[in-house]
């Protein structure tokens, strides 16, 4: 079977670039991403390209070849699913807020929901593909509703979890270490279901790089992927505290550790603690699966993940407010940097949110500047919290657009986000505006201790 048509349901920061992609590289397949927010289709649509509501470099020239041709942006959820043969489902599977597995199992009602809006809406058979991360045998949960409630149609359900990380979204797009499809090996429609969406993949993507299983494969890899990846950061930032006590070098010690060849030196740069909507939304997920099928010990294993993290956000404040003589009341601190890495307007999570938050309780002056995040976003997130009223956050935290205007009169700077152009700020001249002694703490290990030295900053560097 050959596809023509495709459908995603959920226009964010998976569906939004993965869809952009496929029809790029398929100029034959019509594709059109649905949401149900109003204002992100109509950001999609807008005539200015630059304005597409996700900010990933080298998007928004995809954008601007596929749109129009065959790539599609669109709030009518029906038609697109009825016009399929292919549908990605790529909607929000957050952290549960309520009731049973609160704080730690993964939401799906927002896939439920798709599944029976489907099975409503399907005249023709379809090929419904899983591309949210979700736990593992969910797929059974959605063939069970869609060959329940459905209209007589053949559904065959696939595995096709996204390994994208934003900030560099196209290129991991254009050149994936692998595709991952899971699907039933077992029957002739399984296969061809599956065969049906490596066509589409191998419009680019050698058939090397595209690796098939069985679904349950494929959705534990999806959270096995990203629970190994945190756990990497988490070793490297528990042994970043430890080189601060003894005069080690975290990044001599990454280094070291990295050229080992079984190791590898990716994703060993120690930091203020991980953020973005995945990681510990997953390694919770995870968590909680392993729980309920009773395996304890499994459980608590990639939990210390998490406590990890929250540790070395909490601790990174702390340091700040110890060495600023035990008190940050009413001092001005800047933070540059809001993202939850660089290159990306996404703040899920960052950990500039729980730092601020941990210098607000401690009654500090906080001043934000971020090259893409938007005043409205850093006090979303902060009221999002619920620590303190609205109202508080509106007084206590403020937002400019540079970071000279951040880092005047202020009493320490910390450095959040590794944005490249913090990197060649002139630094002789903040320090100038700054109140002295002026204290600057580098969370990503961004700046070169002896030049800042120089100028004059008491200079703190995680992991050193
Ligand atoms: N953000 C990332 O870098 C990655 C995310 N993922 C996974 O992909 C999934 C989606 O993540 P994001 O794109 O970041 O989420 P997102 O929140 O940016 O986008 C999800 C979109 O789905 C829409 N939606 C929800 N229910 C809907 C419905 N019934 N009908 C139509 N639209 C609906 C929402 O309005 C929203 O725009 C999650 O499961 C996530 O874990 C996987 C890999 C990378
Ligand atoms: O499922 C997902 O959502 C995605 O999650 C991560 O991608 P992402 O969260 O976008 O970005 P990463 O580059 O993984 O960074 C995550 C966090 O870890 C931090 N990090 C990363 C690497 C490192 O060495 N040190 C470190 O502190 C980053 O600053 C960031 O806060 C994974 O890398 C993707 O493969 C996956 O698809």
């Amino acid at each position: 079977m050959k596809v023509k048509n495709i459908c995603c349901i959920g226009a964010g920061y998976v569906g939004g670039p993965t869809m952009a992609i496929i029809a790029q590289k398929s100029p034959e397949i019509t594709v059109t991403v649905v949401d149900i927010n109003e204002q992100r289709i109509a950001a999609w649509n807008d005539p200015d390209v630059e304005q597409i509501p996700i900010y990933e470099p080298g998007l928004s020239e995809v954008v601007a070849e596929a749109r129009g041709r065959n790539l599609f942006f669109s709030t009518d959820v029906d038609a697109a699913i009825d016009a399929a043969d292919m549908i990605f489902i790529s909607v929000n599977t957050p952290t549960k807020t309520y009731g049973m597995g609160k704080g730690m199992a993964a939401d799906l009602k927002y896939i439920e929901l798709c599944a029976r809006q489907i099975a409503r809406v399907a005249t023709t058979d379809k090929i419904v593909v899983e591309k949210s991360t979700l736990p593992v045998r969910t797929a059974e949960a959605l063939k069970n509703i869609l060959d329940n409630t459905g209209n007589g149609v053949n559904f065959q359900i696939l595995s096709n979890p996204e390994f994208l990380a934003e900030g560099t979204a196209v290129s991991d797009l254009h050149k994936p270490d692998r595709v991952l499809i899971g699907g039933d090996l077992d029957t002739e429609a399984g296969r061809e279901a599956i065969q049906a969406l490596v066509a589409v993949y191998a419009h680019w993507v050698t058939k090397d790089n595209i690796l098939t299983t069985n679904v349950w494969s494929s959705e534990l890899s999806k959270l096995t992927a990203n629970a190994f990846l945190a756990q990497r950061v988490s070793s490297i930032n528990a042994l970043s505290e430890l080189c601060e006590v003894t005069g080690a070098d975290i990044q001599e010690v990454s280094k070291a550790i990295g050229m080992d060849s079984r190791i590898g030196p990716k994703f060993l740069q120690a930091s203020v603690g991980f953020g973005g909507s995945c990681f510990q939304k997953d390694i919770l997920n995870l968590v909680y699966i392993a729980k309920s099928f009773g395996l304890h010990e499994v459980a608590d294993y990639w939990e210390q993940v998490i406590i990890m993290n929250d540790h070395q956000k909490r601790r990174f404040a702390a340091k700040l407010v110890k060495t600023l003589y035990n008190t940050v009341s009413g001092k001005r601190i800047a933070m540059l940097g809001w993202a939850f890495k660089k290159d990306t307007n996404d703040t899920r999570e960052s950990a500039s949110i729980y730092v601020a938050d941990y210098l607000l309780n401690e009654q500090a002056m906080v001043v934000v500047y971020d090259p893409k995040v938007t005043q409205e976003q850093i006090l979303a997130d902060l009221d999002y919290l619920g620590t303190r009223s609205e109202a508080e956050n509106r007084t206590l935290i403020k937002v400019v657009n540079s970071a000279e205007a951040a880092c005047e009169q202020a009493h320490a700077v910390a450095l959040m986000t590794e944005w490249d152009a913090f990197k060649s700020l002139d630094w002789n001249s903040i320090y100038d505006q700054m109140l002295k002694p002026a204290f600057l703490f580098d969370g990503r290990r961004l700046l070169d201790r002896k030049v800042l030295e120089e100028i004059g900053f008491d200079f703190y560097a995680i992991g050193s």
